[in-house]
């Protein structure tokens, strides 16, 4: 592809040049390789400049000219955004001046000025011809400069690149098409333009700029910033569903982060595309936070969800648990409708004391009729009373999706692998194939387009992994209470290691009643947990509040 470009190139400048070829063609060449022969080019600038100090100034003039020169290069490379590269700049400038101010001096050609220009330059320009991004902008301004040449064999005549940013993992450009064509029918020929630029196949991403219906962006991957798996960074302090967790990496390397509160999420690929992988992400954003319950439903016998048992509030494995679990998430959506009724408020704003509700599906499309049924209410009346669905299916049809009543109520859309591309248009909504939103050609689990108000871009993203441990090491720190104590009135010891028993006890000891951080003392576990558990026994009937922050267990107990 170079050579043709070349070639390509050098008739363009045939065509556009008037003068005669021998000197056309020769200052086309030092032009073209202007970059490489950049190190050439200052020397020849250092000698003849220095002659000519040599010749007209005083030594005064030489030495500010010099220290001038010297300042602005250290100004201009403190732009620069590594160190390293920063360094060398600083050092060539250090060099280059000392000489120019001594040849400026004593004379350009006073020995052995000539022959320390020749050495060091060369030794100095090695690193600038190694420099692996310098080569890359070059390549890619080659590039950019075929094509109008290039385009033409894509199906875009007439197009131009307007500008071009290089970064670690290749190259966007905007590129402004011919007047009368669409952005949709350019980024319908994303592959044609893979072939054009001959890189790998689905590495071009072309999308439709946001200002201009006949520009759009083409994004070249040649790195691919995502093909290493991306280890789980553990979760933000404090954790709240009220904020947007981290579910994974962005291609630029930055978090990937989705806000769950009073937003309903479906999450669809293939089989082995990454959805428990990407479900299991999301579980560890929540369970540590304490303004969230989350059940869970998994119908693969509580082969995903069972490792969070221990941290779920409800786990429903089978159908039947699955239709019991769905009417209990429906009674508690009525009662918080009517508390907000009682207290005069029109959203329920997730606190400790009164949670979010959570409710993770892993195989949605499995879910009995009864269940989907109220699903379907539940997406539609659960964002005022912070009631969140999220939904793991890997294919989200109309009937899966109780006719795709659900699918319309969902507002987190994400994408990972389909095999098919009306697959990608199911999840995302009719149309994304053809905007640009394409998962039929991922390859790797895990890696996801997300479509919701704050992602509007297809931007491919990696979910975080998670290992057994990890999943085992946050349930063991964010346990959840059962909603009884185990022993209701067991007796009192020094060493009870049954939390829920030291809980009960602390609750009963004295008439006063025992405060939260009582509980905390004799549970030995943390606030979260014994809030939750006090809702729990209140709900029950079993506590109730003694004083303000004082809790006691009610005289008579069921
Ligand atoms: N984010 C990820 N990064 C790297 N590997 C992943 C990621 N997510 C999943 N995987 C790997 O891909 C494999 C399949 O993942 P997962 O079980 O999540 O897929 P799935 O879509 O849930 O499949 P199924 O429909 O069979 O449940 C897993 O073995 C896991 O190791």
């Amino acid at each position: 592809m170079r050579r043709y470009m070349r070639r390509s190139t050098r008739r363009k400048l045939r065509e556009n040049h008037s003068g005669p070829m021998a000197v056309t063609s020769i200052t086309g060449f030092f032009w073209r390789f202007r970059s490489e022969f950049l190190p050439f080019y200052i020397a020849l600038f250092l000698a003849v400049s220095a002659t000519v100090a040599h010749r007209a100034w005083g030594a005064g003039a030489v030495v500010l000219m010099t220290l001038f020169s010297l300042a602005t290069a250290c100004v201009v490379a403190r732009r620069m955004p590594r160190r390293i590269e920063r360094a060398y700049a600083v050092t060539v400038a250090i060099l280059a001046s000392g000489w120019w101010s001594a040849a400026a001096i004593l004379s350009p050609g006073h020995p052995p000025l000539p022959t320390l220009l020749v050495t060091a330059g060369t030794v100095a320009a090695i690193p600038w011809w190694a420099h692996r991004r310098r080569r890359e902008r070059v390549r890619v301004e080659r590039t950019m400069q075929a094509w109008p040449v290039l385009a033409e064999n894509a199906g875009l005549s007439g197009s131009r690149v307007m500008s071009a940013i290089v970064d670690a993992w290749g190259y966007t450009a905007r590129v402004a098409l011919r007047r009368g064509m669409s952005a949709r029918s350019a980024i319908a020929r994303s592959d044609e333009i893979a072939s054009m630029l001959g890189v790998r196949p689905n590495s071009v991403r072309v999308t439709a700029d946001p200002d201009r219906e006949d520009h759009v962006i083409v994004r070249v991957t040649e790195t691919d910033p995502l093909a290493r798996p991306n280890p789980w960074p553990g979760h933000d302090h404090p954790a709240t569903i009220t904020k947007p967790i981290a579910i994974g990496v962005s291609e630029d390397g930055t978090a990937v982060t989705v806000l769950l509160l009073r937003r309903h999420v479906l999450i669809g690929g293939v089989v082995g595309a990454g959805k428990s992988g990407l479900v299991n992400t999301i579980l560890a954003g929540l369970i540590p936070a304490d303004d969230v319950t989350v059940w869970g439903v998994d119908l693969k016998g509580g082969m995903e969800l069972g490792p969070w048992a221990q941290s779920l509030g409800r786990l429903a494995t089978t159908p039947d648990d699955a239709l019991t679990l769905f009417t209990a998430a429906w009674e508690e959506l009525n009662r918080r409708t009517r508390e907000q009724a009682q207290r005069g408020e029109r959203t329920w704003n997730p606190t400790r004391e009164r949670p979010a509700l959570a409710i993770l599906v892993d195989e949605f499309a499995e879910l009995p009729p009864e269940a989907l049924d109220i699903a379907d209410s539940l997406a539609r009346l659960g964002r005022a009373v912070a009631v969140t669905l999220i939904a793991a299916t890997q294919r989200p049809t109309q009937d899966a999706t109780g006719n795709g009543a659900i699918r319309s109520q969902m507002d987190v859309r994400i994408a990972l692998r389909v095999r098919e591309r009306a697959d990608t248009d199911l999840i995302l909504g009719a149309g994304a194939y053809k905007s640009g939103w394409r998962t039929d050609a991922f390859t790797l689990p895990g890696v996801f387009l997300i479509l919701d108000p704050d992602h509007t871009t297809p931007t491919p993203h990696r979910a975080y992994l998670l290992d057994d441990d990890t999943v085992a090491d946050i349930t063991s720190r964010y346990p959840t209470p059962p909603a009884l104590p185990a022993r209701s009135d067991g007796p009192h010891t020094d060493h009870n290691p049954d939390p829920n028993s030291a809980l009960w006890t602390a609750l009963t000891a004295t008439p006063d009643g025992a405060s939260v951080p009582d509980l905390v003392t004799a549970t030995g576990r943390p606030r979260r947990w014994v809030y939750y558990a006090l809702q729990q026994l209140q709900e029950a009937g079993k506590v109730r509040q003694a004083a303000p922050g004082r809790w006691h267990a009610t005289p008579h107990r069921p």
